[in-house]
């Protein structure tokens, strides 16, 4: 699914508009219409409660006004409009109409002239797409006086006060906190990045159909990943195939204390298809690994050399980093690993110590990194969010290496310049391991002979979904573990299959 800028919304409605072509007012019937569909079908849609619509002076306002005519219908409304010296034309209409149907619009002079009871829903309809610069004045001090009210939140299109692209200039506090948000046909990037992800609370895109022309020729770099997509990537097993040829894998790691982690990786890579896994880790790991995962071939680091085990296992991928340490040692090798032209994944300490060492430069095309958060910072700098996106981007596209940056909606950076978010996974994953088990299904995936983007797509999809597969199974977020991803991967494959044409 494509992200659109605000400019390219912008058009999107123009191209709607004249090439449909449909009257600008009934395209906004039409997303009031979609708007209150979705809501209806929430679970914060409740007609025993009042709703009060706040409305600005643009089209956003308008559609609120509209809201407000069709929540009539199952609610006590009550709507409320900032005041300006210049409403949208669409809004003026809407007003109009809404006086007609016996709406009281009441005019905000100061917060406190909204009145709510402990059970009103608040609709947020002041800006969407529109806003030209972060809130001030009485618009601001409507969402610092909301936000701190405990009602439940629902915005139209955008939480008011946040723009669509770009916040590194924005002020957080002017931004409504919703519980959900309604959005017109395409996320919005803001609502996928911190730190305004969270303020857009629970995602629902309503479909308001704007011109199919426009939506499969318009060009972006910003996409949300689909299931139907990512089947797609999908390459089923053939039958005929032997163990050899579902790709030899090679993984380091796993030295000392975090034995544990290489185990999870390894674990992952096994679950995740690969033919033949090659483990090369510290010695308590060697000894713990044909117990916990009988499946995989150990080599003691103390006692092989590195280059002789490439040469004697031969792997089609190697992946770096889980459990690996910062010692010289794991410095040394780690420098001896990033001159191999073999496709290799770089994960968790073979990122600390490439960020300690200033290695950035000498990652290329057969390197897919997975930083999370701390990790990136330590790469690329701590710069605000968008600042941080393009830095990235741009060093991606530099390199040659992929990367998949970690997190609620984990991004796959290509060097073509493209970035996939992933709407898989949940809180559940915020444990001890999880990004262990990616690193493993990644090198399997790789091993097994997908191309680093693809293997990104896929493996980051899958690993996400295991997590919600492993949410329902286990009941809570709390109870989710790294290792119940490595089990519930086979039921991720099983449902992606489902879409596989
Ligand atoms: N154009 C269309 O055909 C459609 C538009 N839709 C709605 O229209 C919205 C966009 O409408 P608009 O472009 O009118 O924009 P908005 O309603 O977001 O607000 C723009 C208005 O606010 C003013 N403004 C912007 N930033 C401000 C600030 N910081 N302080 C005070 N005033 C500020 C602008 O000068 C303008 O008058 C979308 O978010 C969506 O809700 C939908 O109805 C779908 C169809
Ligand atoms: N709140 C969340 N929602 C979705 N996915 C999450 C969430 N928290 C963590 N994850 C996923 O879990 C993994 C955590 O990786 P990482 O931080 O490297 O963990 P570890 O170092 O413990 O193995 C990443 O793939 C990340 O995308
Ligand atoms: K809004």
């Amino acid at each position: 699914m494509k992200i659109l800028s605000a400019e390219q919304i912008r058009e999107a409605d123009q191209y709607t508009i004249e090439n449909e072509p449909i009257a600008s007012i009934d395209l906004m019937e039409r997303a009031v219409h979609e708007w209150v569909m979705e809501y209806v079908q929430s679970p914060y849609f409740d007609y025993h409660k009042p709703v009060v619509i706040l409305c600005g002076p643009g089209n956003n306002g308008g559609d609120g006004l509209g809201i407000a005519r069709s929540l009539k219908n199952f609610h006590k409304v009550a709507v409320y409009l900032l005041p300006s010296e210049k409403y949208s034309e669409d809004n003026l209409i809407n007003q109009h109409r809404a006086r007609e149907k016996g709406i009281e619009i009441i005019p905000i002079q100061k917060p406190e002239d909204i009145r709510v009871t402990s059970d009103t829903i608040i609709v947020d309809a002041l800006y969407g797409s529109g806003l030209s610069r972060p809130l001030e004045g009485l618009a601001a001090d409507v969402v610092r006086f909301i936000n701190h009210l405990s009602n439940k939140k629902i915005s139209v299109d955008i939480p008011s006060g946040m723009f669509a692209d770009d916040n590194d200039h924005n002020n957080i506090e002017t931004i409504v906190a919703a519980d959900l948000t309604i959005t017109f046909q395409f996320p919005k990037l803001s609502f996928l990045m911190m730190p305004t992800g969270p303020l857009a609370g629970e995602l629902r895109i309503a479909d308001i159909k704007l011109h199919h022309e426009f939506l499969r020729s318009v060009q972006t770099n910003h996409y949300l990943l689909e299931k139907k997509e990512v089947a797609k990537v999908y390459q089923p097993r053939n039958t005929w195939i032997h163990k050899g040829q579902a790709g030899r894998a090679l993984l380091v790691g796993g030295i000392g204390h975090t034995s544990g982690a290489a185990i999870l990786s390894a674990t992952a890579a096994l679950r995740a298809g690969v033919g033949l896994l090659y483990v090369a880790c510290g010695s308590r790991a060697t000894q713990a690994l044909p117990f916990a995962r009988p499946e995989a071939i150990s080599f003691d680091l103390n006692e092989v050399n590195i280059n002789d085990l490439i040469s004697a296992v031969e792997p089609d991928a190697i992946a770096i980093g889980p459990g690996l340490g910062t010692s010289s040692a794991a410095a040394e090798l780690l420098d001896q690993m990033l001159e191999f032209e073999i496709p290799t994944v770089l994960d968790a300490d073979a990122l600390n110590l490439i960020a300690q060492h200033h290695w950035q430069k000498r990652l290329g095309k057969q390197h897919l990194i997975t930083p999370h958060p701390g990790e990136a910072a330590r790469l690329f700098g701590n710069s605000k969010q968008m600042e941080f996106h393009r830095t990235l981007r741009a060093f991606v596209q530099s390199s040659g290496c992929t990367v998949v940056y970690k997190g609620k909606y984990s991004r796959i950076y290509t060097p073509e310049g493209n970035v996939y978010f992933n709407p898989t996974g949940n809180a559940g994953m915020a444990t001890a391991g999880s990004g262990d088990v990616l690193t493993g299904i990644l090198l399997a995936l790789i091993a097994g002979g997908y191309s680093l983007e693809k293997a990104a797509k896929l493996g980051v999809y899958l690993h996400g979904l295991s997590g919600d597969i492993a949410l329902k199974s286990r009941g809570s977020e709390e109870a989710v573990l790294a290792s119940d991803l490595c089990e519930k991967l086979g039921n991720a494959f099983e449902e992606l299959k489902k879409d596989v044409e």
